[in-house]
């Protein structure tokens, strides 16, 4: 799929911006600090509905106004789909589907799909586990929406739960009356949770292999990642090995979950928190014998995190239900943070993808390998609230903003 259009009003630092593009590469060039990764992100919100930078709405809209609006109008085989964003802060964000009447944003899951590396993509190795269930979940989302509203009553459930274990100890005893509405929320968490369980455990055995194919086309060396799942709900003696999990179905997890939650009642209401299910799990990323986190070299960790985001790329295009869906890649400021040859094999594996977009502060940045795909590069110079097509084709465009620097570099 590509992006055909992208119109911004009220976003971060675009008053109005209108953007047509196409597949293959394109090139977002500008200074440090003028806008390039405002508008790829705006371009992964309307896939994921969400940032790479904040989880709140309020930053993405420009200071000063009230709402922010996103139009992208995208092609998946000959198939068109445009989607109107709006976003309030404070307020539930909505989507029109095609000219339609807005409904919940959520609506358009599934619609667009991007893989978005960029230099946060760091903290999925360094950061806390929170980072990695996000990874999997935000994948996990992006080929099954239906898991958005899952994710969204889970996360209800564990609200509602630790609200009543803080009851329960604030009582100092625990009643009859928080048993049953503890029983409720239980089966609640556990109904849910399953389904995010279950959905997590196939994804990491569609992933892992895809993840070492990324692995070794960006670094050399014998040691591979390997990805685990650790959680307590799950028998110890599967030791977080995908091979000994994926066999669980939905209902066996469901069970395994109430099991949990009964076998630590007393800590979670000592704690006043609940204490299983996937939100207290982990992805455990190891490199050989060793986890990455603490242990993994600056160089390995980057080539782990690409790798990461490589693989979902690979799993998307694997993945049947999503056909003719190739992902839009983009690819936020990375090249800068690479060496020159983790740099260029990244290019080789992005190169030949239906749509990527590259943001860059300096020419240099983007790797020749990109420069050789067989189509052209499309360069959109971008200065302070504006964004200009240049490159081959889009003179008119330069023309048509006089006032804006034409790039002497790629693209000519
Ligand atoms: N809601 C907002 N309203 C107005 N300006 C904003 C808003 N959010 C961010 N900005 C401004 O946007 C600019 C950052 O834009 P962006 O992150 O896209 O830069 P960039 O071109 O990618 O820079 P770099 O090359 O340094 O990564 C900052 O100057 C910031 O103050």
């Amino acid at each position: 799929m590509h992006l055909e259009s992208l119109a911004l009003q009220d976003f971060r630092t675009y008053e109005s911006l209108n953007l047509e593009l196409t597949p293959g590469i394109t090139v977002f060039l500008g200074s440090n600090g003028v806008g390039k990764t405002n508008i790829v992100e705006a371009v992964d919100y309307a896939a994921t509905l969400g940032s790479h930078r904040v989880s709140t709405t309020a930053p993405m809209i420009r200071m000063g106004a009230q709402r922010a609006v996103i139009r992208a109008g995208v092609r998946r085989a000959t198939h068109r789909t445009t989607l109107e964003f709006a976003l309030e802060s404070g307020k539930a964000n909505t989507v029109a589907i095609n000219h339609g009447a807005p409904t919940r944003a959520r609506d358009a899951l599934g619609t667009v799909h991007t893989v978005l590396f960029s230099p946060e993509d760091l903290s999925l190795i360094k950061g806390d586990p929170s980072h990695r269930r996000n990874f999997l979940d935000d994948l996990a989302t992006s080929m099954r929406p239906f898991l958005a509203g899952v994710r969204a009553d889970y996360d209800k459930s564990v609200k509602q739960r630790n609200a009543l274990l803080k009851s329960a100890r604030a009582a100092g005893r625990i009643t009859e009356a928080h048993l049953a509405t503890l029983a409720a929320w239980n089966d609640q968490l556990a109904t849910t949770g399953a389904q995010i369980l279950y959905a997590r455990i196939q994804l990491i055995k569609a992933l892992e292999p895809e993840v070492h194919r990324a692995y070794a086309q960006l670094a050399e060396g014998p040691r591979l990642p390997t990805l685990q799942y650790r959680s307590q709900v799950v028998p110890a003696e599967a030791e977080g090995r995908v091979e000994n999990l994926e066999h669980l179905s939905v209902a066996q997890l469901r069970g395994l979950m109430l099991t949990a939650c009964d076998q630590m009642r007393d800590r979670e209401i000592e704690r006043a928190s609940s204490l299983v299910g996937p939100h207290r799990d982990e992805l455990e990323l190891t490199l050989g014998q060793l986890p990455a986190r603490g242990y993994a070299s600056h160089g390995e960790m980057w080539s782990y995190a690409l790798a990461l985001r490589l693989g979902s790329w690979y799993v998307h295009l694997d993945d049947d239900r999503t056909e003719g869906a190739s992902p839009i890649l983009i690819l936020d400021d990375v090249f800068a943070e690479l060496d020159a040859r983790r740099r260029d094999r990244l290019a080789q594996a992005v190169a030949g993808a239906e749509q990527v977009l590259v943001t860059a502060a300096v020419d240099a940045d983007v790797p020749q390998a990109l420069r050789e795909d067989q189509r052209p590069v499309t360069v959109v110079r971008v200065t302070p609230g504006q964004a200009v097509l240049t490159g081959p084709g889009h003179d008119a465009a330069v023309d048509r903003a006089p006032d804006v620097e034409t790039d002497p570099g790629l693209g000519d």
